[in-house]
């Protein structure tokens, strides 16, 4: 997941390959209340790991259900069996309305009738979005439900420690026009309480977000109990309902996560050869109402094939079809068309929106302003939005730093303005934010979609040993969410690799014959492999003996013979990779990536340089003296410059710092300022030089 401030996605041109799709949001949330409330053991699989499953499990460990993770994404829940293990406990849930709402009902009925006390809290946003209609039902009940700050939000208090009779008799009413997941709180909740009598639920207003109720519906068949439905505005749980653990589970990958990937297969040229992108975890018969998202990408003109548990897309009709569409049965997935009508060949309305208002942010206002942001024309109603498209020549798309309300939806749909046709980078502001439902979001974008080497930025640190260029292009790459390349290190690699061959690197013998083509071959088919951390040279792990000042010495021996150079060009040219890419080393401005947006040249004195790598090798435990590693750093700097390849010198145009009286983070925030300026242009990072 990027951890960074914001993610600049450079302009993308095509897509294929396959995705694998992280567990439905809504179906893991209700299961693992439904195995904890039940009696008995459940083994759910593919379970979704984010934000809000996070807080549902920790609510429900805290609860004192037994939760074992027994592989990756299973899960075992030891059911409570409907009986209370702790009768006062505090819950944190985030801004997880799959976890507020039917927590609440849930615990507001098991603490009235077995006498205790829970507390129900979230983040700031969860406090705003209202809860009251859910509270009126569980009052019409018998349950003490108090508001702790503002009446009809959370944080709440449910139970009073007392045992409290249930009005069971009477019809249940729950307004179901603001959030359809009131009715599914008490749909979850009421069947704790449901062994003696049938218990019916009207609904008031129309329901909306129907599909949900559907998921809610099949998750309690699958746990035993089989709700009668009278339309969408009554419904029964009949007397004897019990929860009774399915024994294993299987969750099904995210339909509305999938809208981001039907929408860039219908915008994105398939890459030559390929026959489109291919969505696995979720087929057309899926159980969530967001799977009607393909309906809309098809109207749009994208072609999708059914295949089992799997969908496959390609872009087929350009530009896509205007649609004018109520959306209230795919509210989610229904912002993902709001960006796909950008590329549509007239104004899209998206109707029947209104819960948007009540969602992570107002998602209404939110989609509104980041599409203007963009260029777009768009009207705002109180329950619509109307999308002018942009431009397919490119012009009136702006290059814009999406906003993203610390919501997950916002920052994926936006992704796919990344495909403009003006070739413009889109910036992404707190790209964690998809930690909500699909933390590796970008990482999965990015492994599916291709664009031109030149898109993709670079940024070069080059500069003399021990200057601190590792130390800065690590921490940049970091900060940028780029990758890194530590080039010195293929040169050492390759000094390492010639001693475990046999090969002499001293200077007489590598002058003999036939030796710099036997380097140049070496280091060709370096068999090099990074795990994390470690870096392996075939089956060794040598990231600690890479690092001794001998190997340094050796690299710096082969590193100026041509052959090498030539042999490890393409090598260092390949691990420019989307998102960006920060490298370090000697050449990388003047030789491996002369069209870099923004280049580096680092040095510091001898004397500075000499007493860091001193203070670096004792940290290490390694001994050195201050006099010997001056003498060896200063003939590495001497033979790095004095050779006919690639010799050590600042790239033309690149920016000189001296970091000799600066600490690290002041020569970091010096670069990532210059960088700030290179990306300002209204073309995104045209460059500096
Ligand atoms: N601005 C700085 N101020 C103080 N110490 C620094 C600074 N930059 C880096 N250092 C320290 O200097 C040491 C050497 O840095 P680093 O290994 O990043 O240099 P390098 O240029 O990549 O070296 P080499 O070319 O040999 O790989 C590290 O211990 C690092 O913490
Ligand atoms: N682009 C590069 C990078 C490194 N070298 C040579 O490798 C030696 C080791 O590099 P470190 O950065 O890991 O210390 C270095 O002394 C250079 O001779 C290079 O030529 N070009």
């Amino acid at each position: 997941m990027y951890q960074t401030a914001f993610l600049d996605l450079p302009p993308l041109m095509s897509a294929a390959g396959r995705v694998r799709l992280p567990g439905s949001k809504s179906i893991s949330n209700r299961v693992l209340l439904l195995a904890a409330l039940s009696a008995g053991c459940t083994t759910l699989h593919e379970v979704l790991e984010s934000d809000d499953t996070q807080v549902m499990l920790a609510a429900l460990r805290a609860l004192g259900c037994r939760i074992d993770a027994t592989g990756a994404q299973t899960l075992q829940v030891h059911g409570l069996g409907g009986q209370l293990v702790q009768r006062q406990a505090q819950l944190f849930l985030g801004n997880a309305g799959t976890a507020m709402r039917p927590l609440t009902a849930a615990l507001a009925l098991l603490a009235a009738t077995q006498g205790a006390q829970f507390e129900l809290a979230g983040v700031a946003r969860m406090h705003e979005r209202p809860i009251g209609d859910l509270l009126d039902a569980l009052r019409q009940l018998g349950c003490p439900v108090q508001c702790l700050g503002q009446e009809g939000y959370p944080p709440l208090r449910v139970g009073d420690g007392a045992q409290h009779a249930l009005r069971l008799d009477e019809a249940i009413r729950v307004r179901g026009d603001v959030s359809s997941q009131f009715l599914t709180a008490l749909l979850l909740a009421l069947p704790l309480v449901s062994a003696q009598q049938a218990i019916a639920i009207e609904v008031q207003g129309e329901l909306i977000s129907k599909p949900y109720i559907d998921i809610t519906l099949a998750m309690l068949a699958r746990f035993g109990v089989q709700v009668q439905r009278e339309g969408w505005e009554r419904f029964v749980i009949p007397a004897g309902s019990q929860y009774r653990s399915p024994g294993a589970l299987h969750v099904e990958a995210d339909a509305s996560s999938a809208s981001y990937f039907l929408a860039l297969g219908a915008i994105a040229p398939p890459s030559p050869g390929s026959a489109g992108l291919r969505i696995e975890g979720v087929g057309l018969d899926s159980i969530q109402g967001d799977i009607r998202f393909v309906d809309a990408v098809r109207a749009m003109g994208a072609e999708v094939e059914g295949q089992p548990n799997a969908l496959l897309v390609r872009r087929a009709r350009w530009p896509l079809r205007a649609i004018d569409l109520d959306c209230n049965h795919i509210p989610d997935a229904a912002m993902t068309l709001a960006v796909l009508a950008l590329y549509a060949d007239g104004p899209s309305v998206l109707r029947n929106i209104a819960s948007w208002r009540v969602k992570e942010t107002d998602r209404l206002a939110a989609m509104a302003c980041e599409l203007r942001k963009l260029g777009a024309q768009v009207e705002e109603g109180s329950d619509y939005l109307r999308i002018e498209p942009l431009p397919a020549d490119g012009s009136g798309w702006r290059s814009a730093s999406i906003h993203t309300y610390d919501d997950h939806r916002v920052a994926m749909c936006f992704a796919l303005a990344a495909f403009n046709p003006a070739r413009i980078k889109v910036r992404i502001e707190d790209p964690k934010c998809v930690a909500k439902t699909f933390p590796d979001f970008f990482e999965t974008l990015f492994a599916v979609c291709q664009t031109d080497a030149a898109h993709i930025p670079v940024l070069c640190i080059d500069g003399p040993t021990a200057s601190g260029k590792g130390t800065l292009a690590t921490e940049l790459a970091q900060r940028l969410g780029y990758h890194r390349l530590d080039s010195g290190l293929l040169y050492r690699l390759l000094g390492l690799a010639a001693e475990r061959a046999g090969i002499d690197t001293r200077a007489p013998a590598l002058q003999q014959p036939g030796c710099a083509a036997a380097l140049g071959q070496l280091a060709r088919e370096l068999p090099l492999r990074f795990e994390g951390q470690q870096v392996w040279l075939g089956d060794e792990e040598v990231s600690a003996a890479l690092r001794s000042e001998a190997a340094g010495m050796a690299a710096s021996r082969v590193a100026a013979l041509p052959e090498v150079r030539a042999a490890l060009l393409e090598l260092q040219r390949n691990f420019r990779r989307l998102p960006g890419l920060v490298a370090d080393g000697r050449d990388m401005g003047t030789v491996v990536f002369p069209d870099a947006a923004l280049k580096v040249y680092l040095t510091a004195s001898a004397e500075q340089r000499a007493q860091r790598r001193h203070l670096q090798l004792m940290a290490q435990g390694i001994p050195a003296t201050m006099a010997d590693l001056l003498a060896d750093l200063q003939a590495r700097d001497e033979r790095d410059r004095s050779r006919s390849a690639a010799p050590l010198k600042p790239a033309e145009g690149a920016r000189l710092l001296d970091n000799s009286e600066q600490s690290i983070e002041q020569s970091v925030q010096q670069v990532l300022d210059w960088w700030q300026v290179c990306n300002s242009g209204p073309n995104g990072p045209a460059g500096c030089l």
